[in-house]
């Protein structure tokens, strides 16, 4: 099999002939469904976790329809010499707001933060009652998500797959970049260390497929296939323990699909 590729999370730097995009006037994140409702369950533990019904349907349905209107542009069907085969129309756009809309506005934050590991029964009853509990979940917050989270990569991307469109075989690469948090003037030295997809629409095919590593006691490991539902989240890690991965073709429907991030502090 040959090398997979990398994607290519940077956004292309603004020239003089083509002025940085404008931020859309994004519909607001409402309605939710109360945070308290969903979790965070992990798909492979530390690597691939699920939010189902993230976003409610009612809302997606809006989001689908006000992208549309979006300038989505089909990518070149040659890529650069060690980018992946990306077959599809996307929209790219650099919006601070709108990632803290998607990190402080829904559950995410809370899911992140603070319950990240409550699916983790055994570790839950073991660590009740200890002392160092506080310092033990920090500690394991940061094991988990590479750092200490501060919010999404302001880079957000939208995909729409029509029938026929793909995204072939690659990993995702870590970025560096300089966080400003909402509402301040501070900046903070940053990487991303997980891919946040959000599937708005349902189709056929175009699962997001992981290929997990073969190791001596799993010599063929199964794929792992996520068939997009409409609202559900999907985190993996990336960077050096990126598994490689594949949005499948599309058969039938259309896929649409809001991309960014997790950034945490270097
Ligand atoms: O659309 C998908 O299912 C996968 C997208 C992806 O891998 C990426 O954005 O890097
Ligand atoms: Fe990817």
């Amino acid at each position: 099999m040959p090398k997979p590729k990398k994607s290519d999370p940077k956004p292309p730097p603004p020239t003089r002939q083509q002025p940085p995009t404008q931020p859309p006037n994004w519909p607001p994140l409402r309605p939710l469904l109360p945070t308290t409702d969903l979790r965070l369950t992990p798909l492979v533990p530390d690597q691939i976790y699920l939010i189902r019904n993230f976003l409610p349907a009612t809302l997606c349905k809006t989001y689908a329809s006000f992208l549309l209107n979006l300038p989505l542009t089909t990518t070149p069907g040659r890529p650069k010499k060690d980018e992946a085969v990306r077959v599809n129309d996307r929209f790219q756009v650099q919006d601070a707001r709108f990632a803290e809309m998607l990190w402080g506005g829904t559950a995410l934050r809370e899911l992140v933060l603070e319950r990240f590991d409550e699916d983790e029964e055994e570790y839950e009853d073991e660590r009740k009652g200890r002392e160092e509990d506080e310092q033990a979940k920090t500690q394991k917050l940061r094991e988990t998500w590479g750092g200490q989270p501060l919010g999404l990569n302001p880079n957000i991307r939208i995909y729409r797959y029509s029938k026929g469109q793909f995204f072939a075989q690659h990993y995702d690469e870590s970025n560096t970049l300089t966080y400003n948090p909402p509402s301040t003037t501070k900046s903070i030295p940053a990487l991303t260390t997980w891919t946040l997809l959000i599937y708005l629409t349902t189709c056929t095919g175009g699962e997001t497929v992981f290929y997990p590593d073969a190791t001596r006691a799993h010599p063929n490991p199964e794929p792992i296939a996520v068939a997009p539902e409409v609202g559900m989240a999907l985190l993996h890690r990336h960077g050096d323990r990126c598994m490689v991965h594949e949005g499948r073709v599309v058969t039938g429907g259309e896929k649409w699909v809001v991309r960014s991030d997790l950034v945490v502090a270097r």
